[in-house]
């Protein structure tokens, strides 16, 4: 299908909105075929009042859930890894059940209940009380543990980072080397991505980027500054840190065809139905947009960051969006309109 041109004029206006929503800054970008667009607004560092530059780097959230996905379906690839397997197989005696699979765990069909809802029930100061922390996986997993179930082995889909600690685990069981060594070997280096890092649980982030601010419960309160975080609560469920040229690049590149097998790039988009928009695969969301057209990607919200990253069906138009706030759901809802502005044009508006 011919896709419209990009309308930046609408990107521009989504990125305002989250602005004046409560954004300090964002930013978006478009590759597409060669050609690309950028549009910032906002400030990436309200102290110093350093406007927002579509180069900057930034914390990316669940989007690392694409990337722990990918190295997982290459192990698939070499023959090291049944996606239908107990997790037990692999890691005996992780998990409760012997019925939980690899792709359960992709899929978020596990039933392992998200120890953050507890983590994270009070924003700021369940924040606060992580941020400097450093944790195992094995403890994110006993966390979870500690709450029932949410569903059966495969009967239903709900959202839990711990389905992608869980992935972390069978990378490092697997490949016998870190996460990040896993990330930067198959991903990072092999597709050139300059501005995207694994650097848990050092707290900074290299080179020039946006500072995030966390947005309190309590209406009016001031902005927290959440830039310098370990996110250890989340690691191969979340804390990668990248840039829009990066995640272009990776989403292009994965749809592409260049990081999997056809068969395990199926797998990796066998949907299930999330919503009448969206439906969710292996570490992979699918979003319909109002003109029709259907892409692919994740979306992120780590402490002052949230993140749209999303390409079509064959990699070659890509979106990257930024808002340098978080616990903010009207900018979370604001910024699916870069999808609309990027992939469905002047129509969207
Ligand atoms: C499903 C999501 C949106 S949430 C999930 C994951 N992020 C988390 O689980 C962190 C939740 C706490 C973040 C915090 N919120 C609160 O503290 C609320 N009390 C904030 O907004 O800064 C991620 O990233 N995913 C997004 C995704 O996959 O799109």
């Amino acid at each position: 299908a011919v896709l419209p041109a990009p309308d930046t004029t609408g990107l521009t206006a989504v990125l305002r909105s989250a602005v004046a929503q409560g954004a300090p800054g964002a930013l978006a970008r478009i590759d597409d075929r060669g050609s690309t667009y950028r549009v910032t607004y906002g400030v990436a560092d309200r102290a110093a009042r350093r406007a927002v530059d579509a180069g900057d780097r930034f914390r990316v959230g669940s989007v690392t859930k694409t990337f722990s996905a990918v190295v997982l379906l290459q192990l698939a690839d070499e023959h090291r890894l049944v996606l239908d397997a107990p997790v037990n197989r692999y890691l005996p005696g992780l998990l409760p059940d012997d019925r939980i699979t690899v792709r359960h765990v992709l899929s978020h069909r596990s039933g392992l209940y998200d120890y953050t809802n507890d983590m994270f029930a009070d924003s700021v100061s369940g924040f606060e009380a992580v941020r400097d922390r450093v944790f195992t996986y094995r403890q994110l997993v006993a966390l979870s543990l500690k709450k029932p179930r949410t569903n059966a082995p495969g009967a239903a889909y709900s959202y839990s980072n711990t389905n992608f600690v869980v992935a972390g685990l069978l990378i490092e069981k697997l490949t016998g080397h870190s996460v990040r060594t896993a990330y930067e070997d198959r991903i990072f280096g092999p597709l050139n991505l300059r501005d995207t890092f694994y650097l848990h649980p050092d707290t900074a982030i290299p080179g020039r980027h946006a500072r995030g601010y966390l947005t309190p419960d309590t209406a009016g309160a001031a902005l927290v500054d959440a830039t310098a975080q370990t996110v250890s609560w989340a690691q191969s469920a979340g804390a990668i840190i990248s840039s829009a040229r990066d995640l272009n690049t990776f989403y292009s590149a994965l749809l592409g065809g260049r990081l999997l097998s056809p068969a395990r790039l199926a797998d990796m988009e066998r949907f299930s139905p999330v919503n009448s928009t969206t439906a969710y695969g292996l570490g992979l969301r699918r979003r319909t947009l109002s003109c029709g057209i259907s892409v692919y990607g994740h979306t992120g919200a780590v402490q002052g960051y949230y993140t749209y990253a999303f390409a079509t069906k064959d990699g070659k138009r890509a979106l990257t969006a930024l808002a340098n706030t978080s616990n903010n759901g009207k900018v979370l809802s604001t910024l699916t309109g870069t999808l609309e502005s990027a992939f469905c044009g002047k129509a969207a508006r």
